[in-house]
């Protein structure tokens, strides 16, 4: 039976894991609590990849009082050397007596092998407590780990007549400050921005996190011809890294030209959204933001590049026939044929309102 001191330490776990927000790709977000008669005597977290992990934190902290008490960890602890050894021997060899998992790792290195070892050594294991708010914390480890791809979430606001633009492309703002600076932290908490040459050519925008989170994300622009402004602000790569998506052999003069200012340039034989993710994938990224107009949102989302939806909605009318919406042709002819959201949760902010679901 889980009780109301366990689930109190379980969401301190929690608490502590989102420290590193944004910063652990490819790993996830842990956290750990250790207990000794009632008392917290070491806690710790995971702040990235390469570092140790929360329970080797927890360990340090608590010394010698981590014999014969309980840790709680968020995740299940690890059972492998990666690039950290694994922890299962470090709380063996603690001699801590009985260790409370919120779920289970879905890493094949890992999935019930650390829960097999601890057990082996004679230590007490209970594993889902607050296990769907483990799981949440990390859907995109979850995710990547699964299918080998980032998670990815496409962010749009619009107006109540679901616009993203006037009928003239001016944008700025369809929402008001508060959702703005939501954005701006959701940016610091993904590791790449997608957006595609109307964006740029648009917006000119900045895509960074103005402050709001403790990193900025790379920013890549998808763009088949390269008809991109020569000055655009994302060519300005102190602030933030910036990759540049296209085909093989277009534009080169504009390839170096890019490439000069520090901007990295791929061009891949067929651009597409599974081919930038799954190259994405392979540069360790977890979280990836598609912020991009309707046409580019509408392949993303076919390709299945898409799992969560955040579309701030702001209370507001614009009109306009050919005015832009979040998301182009999917070929659907029939009301039936509509995409469900799933988890569906509506958070007012400010004026506006955020609707977050799942695909
Ligand atoms: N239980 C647990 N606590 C942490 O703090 C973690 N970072 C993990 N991560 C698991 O181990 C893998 C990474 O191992 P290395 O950091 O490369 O040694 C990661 O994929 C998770 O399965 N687990
Ligand atoms: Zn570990």
């Amino acid at each position: 039976m889980t009780s109301p001191f366990d689930r109190a330490m379980m969401q301190r776990c929690l608490t502590l894991a989102r420290r590193a927000q944004g910063q652990t790709a490819p790993n996830p977000m842990v956290g750990a609590v250790i207990v000794q008669e009632g008392v917290i005597v070491g806690e710790g977290f995971h702040p990235g990849a390469g570092q140790p992990h929360a329970e080797v934190f927890a360990l340090r902290q608590a010394g010698d009082r981590a014999r014969g008490a309980t840790i709680y960890v968020s995740l299940e602890p690890c059972n492998h050397y990666g690039r950290t050894p694994p922890c299962s021997e470090a709380l063996i060899e603690a001699q801590v007596s009985n260790v409370i998992i919120g779920t289970i790792d879905p890493n094949p290195k890992v999935g019930g092998g650390g829960i097999a070892r601890l057990k082996d050594a004679g230590i007490k294991v209970s594993v889902g407590v607050e296990e769907a708010d483990c799981r949440r914390l990390n859907e995109a480890f979850f995710h990547r780990i699964t299918h080998k791809r980032p998670f990815g979430i496409l962010k749009y606001a619009m107006t109540l007549d679901g616009k993203i633009a006037s009928q003239g492309g001016h944008s700025a703002w369809v929402t008001g400050t508060p959702a703005r600076q939501r954005v701006h932290q959701l940016r610091g908490n993904c590791d790449a921005i997608i957006v595609g040459g109307n964006t740029v050519r648009n917006d000119n925008p900045h895509l960074t996190c103005h402050n709001h989170a403790a990193k900025n994300p790379l920013r890549v622009v998808m763009s088949r011809r390269l008809d991109l402004p020569p000055d655009a602000r994302l060519w300005d790569v102190r602030e933030a890294p910036t990759l540049v998506a296209t085909e093989s052999g277009v534009k080169p003069e504009f390839q170096d030209q890019l490439r000069d200012r520090g901007v990295e340039v791929i061009a891949y034989p067929q651009l597409t959204p599974s081919v930038v993710m799954a190259d994405l994938y392979e540069r360790g990224m977890m979280t990836v933001l598609w912020e991009c107009g309707g046409v580019l949102a509408a392949r993303a989302l076919s390709e299945g590049m898409v799992q969560k939806v955040m579309a701030f909605i702001a209370p507001k009318l614009i009109g306009g026939d050919s005015a832009p919406t979040p998301l182009a042709d999917l070929g659907f002819t029939q009301m039936t044929e509509a995409l469900p959201l799933q988890h569906c949760q509506w958070h007012p902010i400010g004026e506006d309102l955020l609707l977050e679901g799942y695909l």
